[in-house]
């Protein structure tokens, strides 16, 4: 155990010149201090979902259905936010169905189910070739324009289109065909689908964080006509049950904050523990995964005051401290750290030995012993920025992006997401340790994208990534923030395409930590806007849906 806090004087603060960005308050406040459970609404909620699962387990295995009829069936119990009920079963029917099409080679004819089935085929790790989008293309390689006014099958087409990799060159033509025809679309405000597509143009369902998909799809679906009443229920009450947990956890997250004092203790800091938490439950959804929710909430939280000690704090007297405490990872160290910087290291070295104990008592302590090496990669990282940055001196381009990706957080929350799953085997932690393709494209993402968001902010008390862009290749602030999004949107091509390599060697349990990372940067990040930062707007309509209000029957 840690000890507490130590009095030692500090130095002349009055004459030190910080940054200290003057950063919105905590928009939630009080809101989610306490959360008392309604035993009764639980249990009678619990009951009711037992019994409406094996009902839609029998739809999922009937027989007579046709295979377009049986995946459609999937896509929509996927989008209730309902399958993690069924993964075996839906895994199975998945492949069984792709093993008939790989012997027939029959597949469907019209748009809407061809694309369904490559989405599932590709989301489920069955590489299927883009060949069977060749019925809808002419011989100069353009879509059909008979197919502009197809707009179930357009919306399919371009969900369809985000998984693709860089070897889909078909699909690269299918979004640019989708996206203009739909826009087309979305500018008929009369039209019956135009609320359904303009939310599709902003968020595709394969960038979305699950939940948030859950929580929209349950109202798209109660609206449709031919929704089928017991799936509707199921998908409301297990909304509601999960959404009861997630309050649970959040109370923890709050109390913990007010104990280990990371936001009462660090006025300079972004005080976001609600969105920490919203990080943590990005990742993980499914109500088995609690303690991973709650190992990622806790080290964003940490992750936040240490990276505005760095950012927005520190001088670089007394950065390289902290930096150098942080390396040797000892509680004695805290004598020499100026009085902010004491909190957040003690707070870390706790959540740390939370860590530790659990993953000894599991035989897993290669996972906690990966934490910590990250954790300390990060902070020097993080401190080779700030002596670039402080003093506005920026490095080539290629000089920060390579130390960039590490201060993405990527490499270490990845291994975080990890700790508290079985599956991942030291084997699985080895193979982390040689940032493989799919770990380096998401921190690509995560980088760029968040560079183009908070730039605005961070260029008024600091060097950016942008600038090093601008300076190093000579082009203007739009053509470096135009390049940073391609380069983000061709890692997400790299990702799809090592997700389906992969998915024969790593349990796809962890892939789809990878997917749902660069699906959180998307949303926190969506359209050039710092949603972490600024959560008004942006994330707090989402926070609200998924962890304060349930849904109503
Ligand atoms: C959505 C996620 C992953 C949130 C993690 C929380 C966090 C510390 C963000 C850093 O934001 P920043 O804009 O200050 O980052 P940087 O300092 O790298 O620019």
């Amino acid at each position: 155990m840690v000890p507490t806090e130590a009095a030692v004087p500090l130095q002349n603060q009055s004459e030190i010149l910080r940054p200290l960005p003057d950063f919105p308050d905590d928009i939630w406040s009080d809101h989610f201090d306490f959360f008392s459970q309604d035993q009764q609404v639980y249990d009678m909620y619990a009951k009711e979902i037992k019994m409406l699962k094996e009902e839609v387990r029998n739809m999922l295995l009937a027989t007579e259905n046709t295979i377009t009829e049986k995946l459609s069936l999937i896509d929509i119990v996927q989008r209730l936010g309902i399958s993690y009920h069924y993964g075996a079963e839906i895994a199975n029917l998945v492949e069984k169905t792709f093993k008939v099409y790989a012997n027939t080679k029959e597949y469907p004819d019209d748009l809407l189910s061809v694309a369904l089935h490559f989405r599932l085929f590709r989301q489920h790790g069955f590489n299927i070739s883009e060949s069977i989008f060749y019925q809808f293309v002419e011989t100069d390689g353009k879509f059909k324009e008979s197919l502009s006014t197809d707009i179930k099958g357009l919306l399919s087409l371009y969900e369809a289109a985000q998984v693709r990799t860089h070897k889909d060159i078909i699909l690269e033509e299918a979004l640019a065909f989708a996206e203009a025809n739909l826009k087309h679309v979305a500018s008929y405000t009369s039209h019956s689908l135009a609320k359904q597509v303009n939310y599709t143009l902003k968020q595709a369902l394969h960038k979305c964080i699950p939940r948030i998909e859950a929580r929209h799809y349950i109202s798209v679906y109660e609206e449709d006509e031919c929704r089928n009443h017991l799936l509707l229920k199921f998908a409301k009450l297990d909304y509601n049950l999960l959404q009861m947990l997630y309050k649970q956890e959040l109370s923890e997250i709050i109390r913990w904050g007010n104990e280990s004092e990371i936001v009462s203790k660090l006025p300079y800091s972004r005080a976001r523990l609600v969105e920490s938490y919203f990080y943590g439950l990005g990742m993980f959804f499914e109500p088995q995964h609690s303690l991973g929710r709650i190992i990622s909430a806790k080290t964003t939280a940490l992750l936040t005051a240490i990276d505005d000690t760095y950012d927005s704090y520190g001088t670089l007297d007394e950065l390289i401290t902290f930096t150098d405490a942080i390396e040797r990872w000892d509680a004695k160290e805290i004598d020499r750290l100026s009085i902010c910087m004491r909190t957040s290291y003690l707070a870390l070295l706790n959540v740390s030995d939370g860590v530790d104990n659990e993953l000894t008592a599991q035989q897993r302590s290669y996972a906690s012993d990966k934490y910590k090496d990250e954790w300390k990669q990060y902070a020097r990282s993080s401190y080779i920025e700030a002596l670039w940055f402080i003093p506005r001196e920026l490095p080539a381009f290629p000089d920060y992006l390579s130390n960039g990706l590490v201060t993405s957080l990527c490499y270490l929350l990845i291994p975080t997401a990890l700790l508290a799953m079985e599956c991942a085997t030291e084997d699985v932690y080895d193979w982390l340790s040689n940032y493989p393709k799919i770990l380096v494209s998401l921190a690509k993402i995560c980088r760029l994208t968040n560079d183009i968001g908070s730039y605005e902010r961070e260029k008024q008390y600091r060097g950016t990534g942008i600038e090093c862009y601008m300076k190093h290749y000579n082009v203007s602030e739009l053509e470096a923030k135009k390049k940073f999004a391609d380069i983000a949107e061709d890692a997400w091509k790299d990702i799809n395409e090592e997700f389906l390599k992969l998915s024969t060697t790593i349990p796809t349990e962890i892939l789809e930590r990878f997917l749902n990372l660069a699906r959180i940067v998307n949303v926190f990040y969506k359209q050039g806007v710092d949603g972490f930062t600024n959560p008004h707007n942006v994330v707090e309509p989402h926070i609200i849906d998924l962890l304060r209000d349930p849904i109503n029957f």
